[in-house]
Formats: C-alpha cells, structure tokens, sequence
C-alpha cells in the first residue's frame, strides 16, 4: 500500500472518531464516554494504527496527535496516553509473534535518516504558524513542532505533513462547534467555560472515593430561567469579585419585567426606569390588598424586627393601626373600602398624641410613650409617596437606594416593596418567568427576622406565579434557609474557611472529594470567574463571566 494513503486512512479515522464522539456526549452517554469510550477507541487506534502504517515508529509519532485529541476532550491526563500506548503494545506483542509484520516494521528503524529532510523543517514553520493562528495553542504549536521533527528523522514527509495536520484540524473541528450549553433560545449568555469536574478515572488510594479534578472545557455558558426547576438563583462572593457585574449581564439581555433592590447605586447602566428612592417613596402602611388587620400585625412585626421591639409594643402599634385605618374610613369587614386612601405614619403619631391626652391611666401614656420615639424616628417625606406602587413596579425597574440615608428606612421601604410585590405576585399564576426580582446586599434584608421570612415564602411559592429572585451577598449566613429553593448557585471567590466549605458542599452535592476540589479553587478565584453547577448538564463547571 501507498505510503500515503495509509497515513491518510489513519487520519480519516482519527477525524471520524473527532467528529463522532461530540454527538455521543452531551446527548446519549454523558461523561461515560470520556471514560468509557475514549478510552476504548483510543486502545483500539494504538492496537491497529502499526498495522495500517507498517511502522511502530510512525505509530508512536501519530501518538502526538493523539495527545491533541485527548486535551479536546477533557482526558489531559498522561493516565490516558496509556490507553493508546497499551494499544500500541499489544500491536508490539503481535508484531513480534507475527515474524513477518515484525520484520517489516524493524525496516523502518533502518531506513532512520542521520540527516533530517528539510522540505519537512520548512513544513514545521508553516504549520506552527497555522496553529498558532488558529488555536493560539502553544501547547499545539509544541505538538506539531515535535511531530514534524520525529518524522523528518523518519524521512517521511507525508507522515509530517498529514499527522501535523490533524493538529490544525482536530481543534478546528471542536473549536468552531463548541457544545452548547441550553440550547439557543430564550437564552441569557453569561461567558465562557473554563473547566469542567470531571471523575477521576481510578479511585483514590488513599481517600475513599474516586477523585475529582478540573479539565479544561470550551463552550459556552448560558442560563435559560425557563428550564430551571424553579426560577431562583444565588450569587455569593468576596467584594469586588462580580457580582454585581454577573447581575447586570443577566438584566442587561433579559426581555422581561424586573424590578432590582439596588442599595449601592451599582445599576444605572442597565435599561429600564430608576427610582430614587429617598425622592419618590411609598407610604409603608398601604394596604397592598391586604386586609388591615393582617397588615396592621405586618408592619407591627416589621417595626419590631427593625427596632427589636417587645411584645407589648408590637401589640400597641398593630392596634393603632388598626384605628388608624377605621379613622380614614377603611374597615377589615368591608372590602369595598380598602382602596381608600391609607393612613400614613405622620396620621399615626397624630394619633397617638390625641390618644395621650385622651389616656385615663398612666399604663395606658406609658404604652404609647414607649412606641412614640420609633414613629418620630420614621416621620420622613420618603413615606409620603403617593404614587401607585403598582404603577411604580412595572416593566423593568431599578430601585436606587443609595441615597437613603438611615438603614432603618432603607429597611422599611424594602419590605414594604417585597410585600406589595408578594401580595400583588398571587393574582396571577405563570407557566414561564414574568418577573426577575434581584436583591443585592441580600444580608440586609435578611438579618431582620420578618425580612427572612418573607424571602423565604417568596423565594419558595414565587415559580407558581412566574417569579423569580436572584439573591446577591457577600456571605452564606442567613442564606441557609432559602438557598435550598434556588436552582443555581453562582459562586465567586470566597475566603472565609466557613464559607468556603459551605458552598462547595452546596455546588458539589453529595460527593465529599468533589467538594474538597472546588474548595481549594474557589478560594483562588480571579475576579469575574466563577464557579456553579450547570444545571442541563449537572455538570460543575468553571465560567469566566463576559462582565458589561
Ligand atoms: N466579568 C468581569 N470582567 C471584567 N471585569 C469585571 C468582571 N466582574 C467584575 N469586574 C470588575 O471588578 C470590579 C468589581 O466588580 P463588582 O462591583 O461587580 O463586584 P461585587 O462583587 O459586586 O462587589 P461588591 O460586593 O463590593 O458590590 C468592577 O470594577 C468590575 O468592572
């Protein structure tokens, strides 16, 4: 046979085999078949490929070439190169029981050129620079460098020329069809794919388990709210690592309403109206189509959160509120009315000083005194918005609180607005997302034990009426009790030991050494990278974020 033909039926092979085992991973095998039928194929090439060239030598030069094919597919580790030089041995023991084969192949170690050709020298510079050009791959440009060289010794040109080529055309097949991740609909593109955790191939030896470690992957990353089990996400890390960035690229492309609790002033970029919200406000007693009586006891829980009130002044203020509302006409018992004008918290404090004056016994003064400085604290014109808030929350939003000067009534406006939102949220149920609600600096909201519960209710019953929240914070504590209800967890640097283990247990499921590997490489994070698990493929994998 024709020296040529038979490096090109090699090479066609190898091309096949490139071209084949894309369509078998994402669809039918998964990660079986980077260790299953890599592997394999890769014996089988090392056991036939000495029969085809006629040549041991040819066939180890061709190793090189394989050496590409496997860092293309995540199998980088020198564990596999054995695959095909088990192969090749076993071709050896066959050759060598095979006298004949044996002898031809031993002609090839005599017609080893002393002095290299070097028609092949100039190839090696044309094809390095090729595969720079294309790949910008020095770990290619090394392979085609060392392959070359190797069959010049051969002095077989058409061994340089095709297995340097399939260096260009082995990366060039995967490189220009990367697998995508969810499909390209109604997707927001997040960046690229850095690495992927794969399985070790053995188990460890002295750990129980196999062991996990990082490949490198290329594709894309995108998340599609649509296939998510339910439409929560998390983004945790250090400051200054992205996360605000990562939300921003996700808001910045998405088509829906959202409305963005932004308490630094970090979201002015994005589209959508902006809110002031020390300028425009919302009066916290509206009834947001509650009945007073259950919103008279919701904003007396949230005033006690907020100033740690005790029971009997939690009780006073529900109860104030309760005649509040009667004073403006608006009675539990008769619906029609609670679309009357609410109260506001200046109308409260009014109230309580008729009710001072009016008092019979120095209890009842002692009761109202001891609520009265929370109400002055809080007579601010923020609270005298009049707007609608159900005009104020359409479309996309961002909510600027930056300029709000106390935390307490950055506080109060916040639930208020997450109540409202929650309230209006049950008329109308939803197969798909609606409504992205993104809360940054997540901790504050959720330190206060009524804001923890009703992020939790929110973040648990939001997907049956199209609602969905991206919770961003710098730290897991008081993450617990909602994190559980979030299909995606987007981690970023973090360096807190807690923290640390926290989350990799969280992104690494039920496997102990997969977490142990994921700690140690998000402790070492760079900024804007970051690690979750992808939740189509249920595969953990390393991103680096295309920040806008
Ligand atoms: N993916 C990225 N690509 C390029 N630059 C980035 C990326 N992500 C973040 N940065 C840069 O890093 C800086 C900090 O980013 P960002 O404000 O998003 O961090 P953060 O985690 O939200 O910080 P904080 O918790 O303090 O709000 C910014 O200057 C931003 O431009």
């Amino acid at each position: 046979m024709e020296v040529t033909l038979r490096y090109l039926i090699v090479l066609s092979i190898t091309l096949i085999e490139v071209a084949l085992i894309p369509y078998l991973i994402p669809t039918y095998l998964g990660q079986l078949s980077a260790f299953l039928i890599i592997p394999l194929a890769l014996f089988i090439n090392g056991v036939v490929f000495p029969f085809i060239l006629e040549s041991m030598f040819s066939s180890f030069a061709y190793a090189l070439s394989i050496v590409t094919l496997l860092t293309l597919f995540n199998v980088s580790d020198l564990l596999a190169v054995t695959y095909y030089i088990s192969g090749l041995g076993v071709a050896f023991l066959i050759m060598f029981l095979t006298r004949s084969l044996w002898e031809r192949s031993t002609l090839t170690i005599r017609r080893l050129n002393r002095r290299p050709d070097s028609k092949i020298f100039l190839l090696t510079f044309v094809l390095s620079i090729l595969v720079y050009w294309l790949t910008k791959s020095v770990f290619l440009v090394v392979g085609v460098i060392v392959d070359c060289v190797f069959s010049s010794f051969l002095g077989e040109f058409y061994l340089a020329l095709l297995s340097s080529l399939s260096w260009i055309l082995l990366p060039y097949l995967i490189i220009f069809e990367p697998k995508s991740y969810n499909g390209p609909s109604n997707q927001i593109y997040i960046g690229t794919i850095e690495k992927v955790l794969i399985k070790g191939v053995i188990p460890g030896i002295f750990q129980s388990g196999y062991r996990y470690k990082w490949v490198n992957e290329r594709g894309k990353f995108y998340i599609d709210f649509n296939k998510m089990k339910n439409y929560n996400s998390v983004i945790i890390g250090s400051s200054g690592y992205g996360k605000s960035t990562l939300a921003r690229t996700i808001l910045s492309q998405i088509k829906i309403d959202y409305i963005v609790f932004d308490i630094h002033g970090e979201y002015s970029d994005i589209p959508g109206k902006k809110i002031d919200m020390s300028v425009n406000g919302l009066n916290p007693l509206s009834l947001f189509e509650r009945s007073p009586k259950q919103r008279s006891t919701e904003i007396a829980m949230m005033l006690k959160s907020v100033f740690g009130l005790g029971n009997i002044q939690t009780m006073t203020i529900s109860n104030l509120l309760i005649e509040a509302y009667q004073e403006k006409g608006i009675y539990d018992e008769d619906r029609s009315t609670w679309s009357l004008e609410p109260p506001t918290i200046r109308d409260l404090i009014t109230l309580i000083q008729r009710k001072k004056v009016a008092a019979i016994n120095s209890q009842d003064i002692n009761q109202l005194k001891s609520i009265e400085p929370y109400l002055l604290f809080l007579d601010s014109n923020v609270f005298l918005g009049k707007e609608d808030i159900k005009d104020l929350l359409r479309g996309q939003v961002v909510l600027d609180f930056s300029k709000v000067t106390t935390s307490h009534i950055k506080y109060i406006i916040m639930e208020s607005v997450l109540i409202s939102i929650f309230n209006y949220m049950y008329n109308e149920k939803s197969n798909t997302l609606k409504r992205l609600i993104v809360i940054d600096e997540a901790p504050f909201l959720l330190e206060k034990e009524s804001g923890e519960r009703l992020a939790e209710r929110l973040f648990a019953e939001g997907r049956k009426f199209g609602h969905g929240f991206i919770i961003i914070s710098q730290y897991s504590k008081k993450l617990e009790r909602i994190i559980n209800n979030a299909t995606l967890v987007m981690a970023m640097r973090l360096s807190e030991p807690d923290e640390l283990s926290y989350i990799s247990k969280i992104i690494g499921g039920r496997y102990i050494n997969a977490e142990r590997t994921i700690y140690e490489s998000l402790s070492g994070l760079e900024r804007g990278m970051m690690i979750t698990r992808d939740i189509t493929e249920d595969e953990v994998i390393i991103v680096r974020i295309d920040g806008r």
